[in-house]
Parts: structure tokens; sequence; C-alpha cells
């Protein structure tokens, strides 16, 4: 038994709809589907989910959204038209928003509702096209599956019970077709995870039904050992541990949601990348064992957007307590951070720039002030990340030696190194603006001189 998630960009339209119903139609084991909203349908194109979002902010400033409406409505409308399936699901939709909009809940909570629109209704045109075309199929709403998460608008997080209700989708007759992005509260309020979390519910579904396989349909043929917006045609990865795609992924490797591989993981069940515009490719399987590669790096993700607070104060080895007391600070802001790169008399502390507000970073630095008296105090912003990861990374030697190297030859000054414990990723810190540069550099040294 398998579950197949497709992500916008294979919901984005009829044409790309057509394929989704030929690959589930070609495989009997494909037993649960779960859709995102319709994404972009060329690269300057606007997802379904951001216009949703454009809605449900319009709406909190008491602005008209009449225009983003529209175009949720005629993307809809067009769909439905072309798969020549009845064109209730706009009226749905409007009804939807209105209804959400309408309702007494917090702004947090119908914005949540709002952004869920997609999802939700995406699944529902699935299932009405299955069914125009005789494939036994049928809409499930994650409150009648039993995806029950935390109550925390944006960034739910799966209730354990979850996984039993899920068990009870394998006596469903024919296939089921269930929106991801979302769950309830137990309270029963629609609740959002963070964005991308179609890939997690598909996750998610999977452990829930025990399936022998996670495929995860999207448009490209593989995970690339780097982003392949920055290199051209980058090597393809045939095979990745979960380790390893957890530390890609988190580190900007956009093609798979980083909390999507734990479910799957805790399950055993293995995550198939495919391309709904080739599904015939070998994709890329992550699993939690794979034979030694003769490299030991298997990627390279970057990401931007960073900032780090640089403390230092002499003796800070001596001060019992001190990296305690920062990082406490920072919790008392609800404040989460990245990396605490250290030396002996100081630490740096890096954050992303979206989690730091201007009053709270005003707040933050004045108590590290007073409470630490730190000879140096400073943000450093416009940082980029860069990890390199590999499993085979821990027991080879000249690793780090060969990616400065390729750090001086792109001409990038490393603002900070860091090895993770784990000794599966070296993480570099530089400015944002070359983080192309170096990028390309790093893949020149572990992928083409090797
Ligand atoms: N290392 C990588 N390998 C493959 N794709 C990547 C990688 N890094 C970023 N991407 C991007 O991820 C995109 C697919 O993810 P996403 O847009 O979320 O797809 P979907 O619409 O299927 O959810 C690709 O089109 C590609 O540009
Ligand atoms: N539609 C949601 C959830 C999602 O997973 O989308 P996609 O499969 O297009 O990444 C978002 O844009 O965040």
């Amino acid at each position: 038994m398998k579950v197949a998630k497709f992500g916008g960009s294979s919901v984005a339209n009829a044409e790309q709809l057509k394929k989704v119903a030929n690959i589930i139609r070609n495989d009997s084991e494909r037993k649960a589907i779960v859709v995102s909203a319709p994404g972009k349908r060329f690269s300057d194109d606007t997802k379904i989910t951001d216009k949703l979002i454009e809605i449900g902010e319009a709406y909190v400033e008491n602005k008209s959204y009449a225009e983003p409406l529209q175009f949720v409505l005629d993307r809809f409308q067009e769909i439905a038209t072309e798969l020549n399936i009845s064109n209730q699901i706009v009226a749905e939709v409007r009804e939807d928003i209105e209804c959400t909009l309408q309702s007494s809940d917090s702004d947090a909570l119908k914005l949540d509702a709002i952004k869920a629109v997609g999802e939700n209704s995406s699944a529902k045109v699935l299932s009405a096209y299955l069914q125009s075309i005789e494939v036994h199929a049928s809409y499930l709403n994650p409150k009648d599956a039993g995806i029950f998460v935390s109550d925390s608008p944006g960034g739910a997080q799966v209730l354990d019970e979850s996984y039993d209700h899920l068990l009870k989708i394998r006596e469903h007759k024919g296939i089921v077709v269930i929106p991801g992005f979302f769950g309830y509260s137990k309270d029963g309020k629609l609740i959002t995870f963070s964005r991308g979390g179609s890939d997690i519910t598909g996750s998610i579904v999977a452990a829930g039904l025990q399936a022998d396989l996670y495929e995860n349909f999207t448009d490209v043929d593989s995970v690339f050992c780097v982003n392949p917006t920055i290199v051209d045609q980058p090597k393809e990865i045939t095979s990745l541990t979960y380790k390893e795609m957890r530390e890609l992924s988190y580190a900007g490797f956009g093609v798979f949601h980083d909390e999507a591989l734990i479910p799957a993981f805790k399950a055993d069940i293995p995550v198939c990348i495919k391309n709904t515009n080739n599904p015939e490719g070998m994709g890329t399987i992550i699993v939690s064992q794979k034979e030694p590669q003769p490299n030991p790096v298997v990627g390279i993700a970057s990401d931007t957007g960073f900032i780090s607070i640089y403390v230092s104060k002499y003796l800070m080895n001596r001060e019992l307590g001190f990296g305690r007391k920062l990082l406490t600070i920072l919790e008392d802001e609800d404040i989460s951070f990245e990396h605490t790169p250290s030396g002996i008399d100081d630490l740096s502390v890096i954050i992303r720039e979206s989690r730091l507000t201007k009053e709270k970073e005003e707040r933050v630095i004045a108590r590290i002030k007073e409470e630490l008296d730190p000879d140096t105090i400073y943000v450093e912003r416009d940082l980029a990340l860069i990890m390199v990861v590999g499993e085979g990374m821990d027991s080879t030697v000249g690793l780090a030696d060969k990616a400065t190297h390729a750090f001086t030859r792109a001409d990038v000054n490393i603002e900070m190194m860091n090895q993770g414990s784990s000794e599966v990723s070296m993480m570099f810190g530089i400015k944002s603006d070359k983080v192309d540069a170096a990028v390309r550099s790093l893949y020149q040294a572990f992928f083409e001189e090797n």
C-alpha cells in the first residue's frame, strides 16, 4: 500500500491534474492521495495559498479583498471547466471563504482556515475528476480522517492519537483523497502546518496507514545535490538517508519540508521523491541506511536571511551559566536559534531574521548588556548559511580543507564555521550576496573534481 502526495506544481491546472489521475490509475497500490493547493503554472505565477493569505490579511486590515478572491475563483473555475466537472466547486470556494471571514474566531484561526481553502478545494476537485473517469475515489476531510494537531496556528504539530485514527483508512473502499497542509485541534479548530506543510500531511498519512512507501510527487526528476536554481543541471541523488535529507531540507532544499521526514522515519517508511511530469523516472529514495558511497558528500544546501548576535567577554569560559543565561533571554522572547558557534571568550547565536522583530531585538540587546555585562556585543545581518552534508563525512580526512579552498577560489570570506556534532554536516556562515558563488565553487570541488 502506498501514499502519494502531489505538490502545488502537480495540481496547478487541469493538464497537471490529468497527469496526476493517470499516475493514480497506473498503480492500484496507491490508496491514499494527499494534495496541495494549486501552485505556480509558470515561474512568475502566484500560488493559490499566497492569494488566500492576501484575502485573509486584507480582511483583517479592513481592506478590499475583491481582487485576490476573484483570482482564486477564476483559477478553480478554469480547472473545473477544463476537467469537465461540475462548477459547484467555485460556489463552495466562495462560501468557504465568506463563512470563515464572518466567523467569530480569532484572526489567527481565520487566517489558517482561509489558507486551507486551497488544499481543501483541490482535494474535492481531484476526487470529482477521478470519479468522472470511473476511478473509485472519495474526498476525505482531515477531521474525518482523524488528523489531530496542536493548537498552534501556522505551526501545527501532529498529536500521536492521529496515527490510530488514520489506520482505519485501510478499510475504506477505493482511493481516498485528503487535503494536505492542515488538521484539527481537539476543540475542532482548523490549524495549518507551516508553509509547505502538505509534505507533512503526506508523511503523517503514510505513517498512520503503515504504508510500504510514501511517494512525494513534484516538478523535478529527483533531489539534486545542490539547488537547481543555483547550479544548472546538477547531479541527481539516487538515495539519501533520513538524516541527510533532514539536514539538507532544514538548510534550504525546498523540495521537501524538513519536518515531513519525522513521521515516515519513525515508522521506517521509505520516501520517494518523483516527478509528476516523468513518473517513470527513478526519483530519489530516502531510507534509514544506504550502501557506503564513493563520495562522502551527498549534497550542499544554502539559505539566506540569518543574523548573528555576537557577544564577547574576557574570561567567559570561567563564568558559569553565561550561555544558559543568554539563551534564556532568547527563550523569554520566544526566539528559537539555529547555531551557537563559540570561542574561549566569545559566543555567537545565529537566528533567522524573520524571528527577530525590531522591538524584540532592542529588548534582547538591552537585557544581554544589563544582565551579562559583555565587553562587546553586536548584531551582524545579511548572513547566509551553507551546509555540506554526507553520512560518510565523519571518516574522511581533508573535507574542511577542500571546502575552505573552494571558498578561497570564489573569493568568499568565511564568517563562521561549525562542524555538526553528528559529523554528518559542516556549516559555513558567509555574507548573503556571495552565497551563489560559494555554492557553485563548493559544487565544483565536491562533485566535479572527484
Ligand atoms: N536540491 C534540490 N533538488 C531538487 N529541487 C530543489 C532543490 N532545492 C530546491 N529545489 C526546488 O524545489 C522545487 C520543488 O519544490 P516545491 O516547489 O515545493 O514543489 P511542489 O509544488 O511539488 O510542492 C523544485 O522545482 C526546485 O526548484
Ligand atoms: N499550499 C501550501 C502547502 C504546500 O505544501 O504547498 P506546496 O506543495 O505547493 O509546497 C503552501 O503553499 O505553503
